[in-house]
């Protein structure tokens, strides 16, 4: 059985009387890369910073490896990271260097530097100062000293933001790689769901302060991909003639509507063997639903980029 990391049960955070979360219940399992996604303002870092103990909450439990309590929050907190609160890097310092403080800081030795250096791409910046570093390259640092402790559970806050394409690809295959390498399980926020949908295993849907859906990536890609929109008055002829002609990917929708998820040039083909076989089409295409178009219909269509 899968092992439970984190279980928030109904957890409520007011500001005055602003509800920034609203009985929000997430599950996080070992392995798993959780993408939250949230425009600005919906409660992502705040749910994050619970999480972490950084701020206290109203209402609900939250259970970290399988531990509640003040007490056990903070031992388990012992063995997470997060980029919340990153401790400020040195500009003068080279990335080594910062590393270097960083472990001793956390009270570990320097063995853990040249893999982490490694694993985030940093392995040739050399004698080059923090200061002279890019955007990326000082976020890929920060998480590299958040790693120095070796925490089983990481959390990153909006960990593309402001980056360019190529920025955002790399940061992508790092995190996979913390996954796969290292065994972690990640927790991350966006505002695009883009950024996330190449990485994330999980998705969350923060809108004010309530999460108003999660599916997994599975689910997701399944949702937003393009496929053939069937719509007859008899599902069940059409069923035989989809399997007739050896399409298997395609799911009954309701009482009219099938999607179609494979042969997606083959619209006029299909509807031609349906029509044969007497089945009443009352409407066959393609449609695309884009991944923001997907977002927007969740929230409500008061999503800005
Ligand atoms: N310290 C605070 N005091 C008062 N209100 C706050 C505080 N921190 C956050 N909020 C409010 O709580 C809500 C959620 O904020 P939060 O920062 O968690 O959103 P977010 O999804 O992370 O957005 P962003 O991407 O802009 O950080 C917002 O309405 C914000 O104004």
């Amino acid at each position: 059985m899968s092992e439970v990391i984190l279980k928030a049960t109904n957890v409520s955070k007011l500001y005055g009387k602003h509800k920034a979360l609203d009985k929000v219940s997430i599950e996080i399992q070992r392995g798993m890369i959780y993408g939250l996604i949230g425009e600005n303002g919906a409660g992502k870092s705040t749910f994050m910073r619970t999480i972490m103990g950084l701020i206290s909450f109203n209402e609900g439990e939250i259970e970290l490896f399988g531990e509640t309590g003040v007490r056990g929050l903070q031992q388990s907190r012992r063995k997470m990271g997060q980029s919340i609160e990153t401790p400020a890097l040195y500009p003068e310092l080279t990335a080594r260097e910062n590393l270097r403080v960083q472990a001793a800081n956390g009270g570990v030795g320097n063995r853990e530097i040249e893999s982490l250096l490694q694993l985030m791409n940093l392995k040739d910046t050399g004698k080059k100062k923090v200061k002279n570093f890019s955007l990326g390259m000082r976020q890929r640092l920060a998480i590299a000293c958040t790693l120095i402790t070796n925490p089983e559970f990481l959390i990153l806050d909006e960990p593309t933001n402001g980056l360019d394409p190529a920025g955002i690809v790399e940061m992508r295959e790092i995190i996979v790689r913390l996954v796969k390498e290292r065994g972690m399980t990640v927790l991350l926020s966006s505002h695009l769901l883009d950024e996330l949908s190449q990485v994330a295993t999980h998705y969350g849907i923060l809108h004010d302060g309530k999460l108003i859906r999660e599916l997994s990536k599975e689910e997701l890609a399944r949702e937003t991909r393009q496929y053939i929109e069937l719509e007859t008055t008899e599902v069940q002829k059409a069923v035989v003639v989809l399997d007739e002609l050896g399409i298997r990917d395609y799911q009954v929708i309701n009482g009219t509507d099938i999607h179609i998820y494979e042969r997606l040039d083959d619209v006029a083909k299909i509807n031609r063997s349906l029509v044969l076989a007497e089945v009443n089409v009352l409407r066959i295409g393609t449609t695309r639903q884009k991944l923001e178009d997907f977002f927007l219909q969740l929230t409500g269509g008061t999503y800005r980029a």
